[in-house]
């Protein structure tokens, strides 16, 4: 939202792909949430999604012939704190390893070779956080995640992202169900092989969507925006930086403007 209030309006191409959007039978919106629903800030739990896309969203819940699902990076129970959404807004989590496509979803069970490889990855990670302080790492049931946000001098926190990359790189050779990532000033580790795209893919057959609308902000979004069908889906690049999709918003406070071009076309 612009300071006076009012939604910026949208790119006329944008506008134009979110009307043919709006008009196939079903349609699935699936977003990111860091980054695109709420805005960065320092604490990974003091995360917030803006007023207006929360409601945004909520109105396009309850449409007919509309789905919506968020499509996240963080744990299941992390992001339903943080992003509180609608109970019929299905979850994907940990970057596609976690699933909330109905109530009776499976929690995600790990074999005794990836708790192993689990645990040796957070012991890396923790010790080298001890030494960098304002790092932390967060704990998922997939992964384990590097924070150096609130590290105050970045030439440190480049440096402790690039010794932990070598670190778990290494600790791989030993437990190949280790792989590491890159996000916003994090390093993220995981011992279950997901990504977005995977779990975009999975929405789009449990919901039979004829289209889908994806926005992300961030590199692991990539593999999202390359499962869209050119012509059909609509992908949305969340902010700065190189992607594929073929639109782009200024940040969280442009996707509420988003969201209620398709619900004012879908009512
Ligand atoms: O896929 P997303 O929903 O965008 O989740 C990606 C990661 O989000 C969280 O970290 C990011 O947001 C934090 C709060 O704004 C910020 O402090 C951090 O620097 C960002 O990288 C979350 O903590 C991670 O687990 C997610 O993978």
């Amino acid at each position: 939202m612009t300071g006076n209030g009012v939604q910026p309006a949208l790119e006329p191409e944008l506008g134009s792909a979110l009307r043919s959007f709006a008009d196939h039978r079903t349609v699935l919106v699936a977003l990111d949430f860091d980054g695109v629903m709420a805005p960065l800030v320092d604490r990974a739990e003091d995360a917030c999604p803006l007023p207006e896309n929360a409601h945004a969203l909520a109105s396009l819940t309850g449409l007919a012939g509309v789905h919506t699902a968020l499509v996240s990076g963080r744990a299941l129970e992390s992001l339903t704190a943080v992003a509180a959404p609608p109970a019929a807004t299905l979850l994907i989590g940990s970057h596609g390893a976690e699933r909330r496509l109905g109530p009776d979803a499976p929690p995600l069970i790990l074999t005794d070779t990836q708790q192993a490889a689990l645990a040796a990855a957070e012991r890396t990670l923790e010790s080298l956080s001890a030494t960098v302080p304002g790092s932390w790492v967060e704990h998922k049931p997939a992964g384990r995640v590097l924070h150096v946000r609130q590290v105050s001098d970045p030439a440190q926190a480049r440096d402790v992202v690039g010794t932990a990359e070598t670190a778990l790189t290494t600790l791989a050779g030993e437990h190949p169900e280790i792989t590491v990532g890159h996000g916003k000033a994090v390093l993220e580790t995981s011992v279950v092989r997901a990504d977005k795209g995977q779990g975009l893919e999975l929405l789009r057959q449990t919901t039979g969507a004829d289209a889908v609308l994806f926005a992300g902000d961030d590199v692991t979004d990539e593999a999202g925006f390359a499962r869209l069908r050119p012509g059909v889906d609509v992908g949305i690049k969340v902010g700065q930086g190189p992607t594929a999709a073929p639109f782009r918003i200024a940040g969280p406070q442009a996707l509420a403007g988003v969201l209620q071009a398709v619900a004012q076309w879908r009512a």
